[in-house]
């Protein structure tokens, strides 16, 4: 059979010398691409360490003992390590193990090709849709061939009709902002969301809100790459989306939170136990390091609702000798297609020039997108957030933000107004009453404002 045991042991060796290699290589290689079956546990072995406690031999040796017999215990783990040329070569090992396994998979597929050849009278035709289908699954492509739309009509008027009978829901995963939901249909598996906006707009605020829709709400595990902000920053903002809690409570308790504040945390923490929320706040990510973590994630979870980046701007480039423009093209063009792999949403911040500072009507459009055209071709959805009051504090209504739907691919564009109130992080349908609760809570300083029945939906 194929198979290298020196590139799967270097592999390993080089992971246990030098963790930072494991995303690295992770991007690369799964568990099923070990041959060796003491080799594939310790895979999966290493990729849980990365998750929790770190990787190293003894935690390693833990983890696989059953199969110590294979390996040779915590003394042959060692000499592994001994063995391993250079554990900056993780990559090139990686590809190594990928590539035999390719062509095992490949050796195991013609030759069952070859034994249905044998079958006498077998429809050469089907044999050779099989084989055509079999050699787009080893590349892990999608198979099939192209047919006609006359020929797969049928199928799609069977999907239309499971949508009209309610047995096909056509909403993805949901903001949780009803007017925006109607609007989008929520977000769908394998969309790239650039979310735009200023410095201080809050996008944020919106990102905590689509954490606690997805992964409180909706119950489904999400994963935030946070590589600005601590995560028990962001996990304040969703618990002050979730709860209705001030942020500056659970800042400083002993000053701000009282027994319902109390009551409320210990409810929204029971809920949180329960999520599947991870936050990731590693600094300096690349796009590498966040593929391989999410796939761990996604590994473990079975399905991700949604992956957020906050925010391109700081992601590091893979290729720090590329031109600048270049590497922002690398990071929205590897959130699309990581959104593709997961088959999951991917919302990926973006800040904004100061161009629409400039202008009379500060609305942002999609022109104003740092490194803007390589974020406008690959999003599926760009989405901005805008708040009057952040340039005119005397606004008529300074709680009120848009959510401006700047470019949809399957949908109209336009502009969702919510309540957003930044002392809880929170978003709120733009109801006549929720901002005139607003506005009792936060009175404005100019004149009073105009009735709120403009913002009614
Ligand atoms: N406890 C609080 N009370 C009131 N306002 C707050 C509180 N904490 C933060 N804010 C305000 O919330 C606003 C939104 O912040 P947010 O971090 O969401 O913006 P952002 O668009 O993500 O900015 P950046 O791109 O700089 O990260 C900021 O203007 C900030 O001043």
């Amino acid at each position: 059979m194929i198979y290298s045991q020196e590139a799967e042991a270097s592999l390993i060796g080089a992971c246990l010398l030098d963790p930072s290699q494991v995303d690295v290589a992770s991007a690369i290689v799964a568990a099923e691409d070990f041959y060796l079956t003491h080799h594939r546990a310790m895979w999966s072995a290493i990729q849980q360490l990365a998750m929790g406690d770190g990787v190293d031999v003894v935690s390693l040796h833990e983890l696989v003992i059953d199969y110590q017999g294979e390996y040779g215990g915590l003394q042959g783990l060692v000499e592994l390590t001994r063995n391993t040329p250079n554990p900056q070569h993780a990559k090139h090992y990686a590809e190594a193990v990928h590539d035999k396994a390719l062509r095992r998979r490949l050796q195991i597929s013609l030759d069952e090709l070859g034994e249905r050849l044998k079958v006498p009278n077998s429809e050469l035709a089907e044999v050779i849709d099989q084989a055509q289908a079999k050699l787009a699954g080893v590349m892990g492509q999608r198979a099939g061939k192209v047919k006609p739309v006359g020929d797969w009509l049928l199928s799609w008027v069977d999907e239309l009709d499971a949508r009209f009978n309610g047995q096909i829901d056509p909403m993805g995963v949901l903001f949780n902002i009803p007017e925006l939901d109607a609007k989008t249909s929520g977000m769908h598996p394998e969309d790239l969301i650039v979310l735009g906006g200023e410095s201080g707009m809050g996008k944020t605020v919106v990102a905590a809100h689509i954490l606690d829709s997805v992964c409180l709400r909706q119950n489904k595990p999400a994963v935030m790459f946070q590589l600005e902000m601590r995560k028990e920053q962001v996990l304040n903002r969703v618990m002050g989306s979730h709860t209705g809690i001030k942020l500056d409570a659970l800042k400083n308790p002993q000053r701000h939170m009282d027994s319902e504040g109390w009551q409320q945390i210990t409810a929204g923490v029971k809920v949180a136990k329960e999520a599947g929320l991870v936050i990731d706040d590693r600094p300096g990510l690349t796009p590498t390091q966040m593929r391989a973590a999410a796939k761990r994630w996604k590994e473990h979870y079975g399905e991700l609702g949604c992956v957020i980046i906050d925010h391109a701007g700081i992601v590091q480039p893979d290729d720090k000798s590329i031109p600048r423009e270049q590497q922002m093209a690398e990071v929205s063009k590897s959130a699309k297609i990581l959104a593709k792999e997961l088959s999951c949403p991917v919302i990926l911040l973006a800040q904004i020039n100061r161009e629409n500072t400039k202008r009379g009507d500060k609305r942002p459009v999609m022109s104003d997108l740092r490194e803007s055209a390589s974020l406008e071709h690959n999003a599926d959805m760009i989405l901005f957030i805008y708040r009057e009051a952040k340039h005119n504090p005397d606004c008529a209504y300074p709680g009120v933000a848009e959510l401006i739907v700047a470019k949809q691919r399957d949908g109209e564009v336009g502009t969702v107004n919510v309540v957003c109130d930044l002392s809880r992080s929170r978003l709120l349908p733009a109801t006549a009453e929720n901002i005139s609760a607003y506005h009792r809570e936060f009175p404005p300083q100019a004149a009073p404002a105009a009735e709120p029945e403009r913002f009614a939906v």
